[in-house]
């Protein structure tokens, strides 16, 4: 029986710890405020022949440091590495939160996209087309209700395809204008040297851009934790002066 890590991500409130409790038969708190989930919460569930180890991410719109939890999810997906991060959307306001699944997809592929609260979307007349979002966005996506138990079943399936491997193709990639991608493309050999191929250079590079000193300082902290030979390198690659 292989164990498998799958991080819940999302923006707040899109049921993620209604899921996680559901799943885990824990009691993460859940209410319909923003931020209840401040520090993550972990906990155990089957599904076939795997174990799975859920950590219930505090809801971020974004994955830009802008905040400690937004620090917390970004960090834990980049340096944890989770077999699946499993991202939770909202069916009712699903511009708003593909953003992050987006931003998600920027650091792994290693992803499934659960439109939660599909009953709210039903009773708003809301269609939504799975196929087509699941193929724009190259990773599987599924429909659930976590507080009524629908499609839970269909959700685990899609995240054993993508924790056992079987399921692996591109995520979608965003295409930055001219200035961002020539920016990216130089700093991106200096960033593959300097943290090698185990975390996600583009998306780095993308974030240094944007001057994301918080992102910076994680990097320096985590890359020496996991590969205290790298520490040298960080400091004295100079990736700080890049912008
Ligand atoms: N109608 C409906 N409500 C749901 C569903 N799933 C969750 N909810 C409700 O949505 C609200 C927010 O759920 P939470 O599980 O606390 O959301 P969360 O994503 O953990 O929120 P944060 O911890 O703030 O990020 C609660 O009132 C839930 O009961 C669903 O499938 N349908
Ligand atoms: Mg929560």
């Amino acid at each position: 029986m292989s164990e498998y890590t799958v991080a819940f991500a999302g923006n707040p409130n899109t049921g993620k710890s209604t899921l996680f409790n559901l799943l885990t038969g824990m009691r993460q708190h859940t209410g319909n405020w923003a931020g209840k989930t401040v520090i993550t919460a972990e906990g155990e569930f089957t599904h076939k022949e795997h174990v799975y180890r859920a950590i219930d991410l505090p809801g971020t719109y974004s994955l830009y440091s802008n905040s400690a939890d937004e620090e917390a999810a970004r960090d834990y997906i980049i340096f944890e590495q989770p077999d699946v991060t499993l991202v939770v959307l909202d069916a009712t306001s699903l511009e708003r939160n593909l953003n992050l699944a987006l931003q998600v997809l920027e650091i792994t592929g290693q992803a499934v996209v659960c439109i939660n609260l599909i009953d709210e979307a039903q009773k708003l007349g809301i269609d939504i087309n799975l196929r087509k979002i699941g193929k724009r966005l190259g990773v599987p996506v599924v429909a659930i209700s976590a507080r009524n138990k629908v499609g839970i079943e269909a959700l685990l399936d899609q995240v054993e395809r993508v924790a056992t491997g079987s399921f692996s193709a591109p995520p979608m990639r965003i295409t930055y204008n001219e200035e961002i991608e020539r920016g990216i493309a130089e700093l991106l050999p200096l960033v593959e040297q300097t943290v090698g191929s185990k975390y996600p250079a583009r998306w780095i590079a993308l974030r240094l851009l944007d001057g994301d000193d918080s992102l910076m300082a994680s990097l320096k902290e985590n890359l020496n934790r996991h590969t205290p030979a790298l520490k040298k390198e960080v400091t004295s690659h100079g990736i700080p002066a890049c912008h």
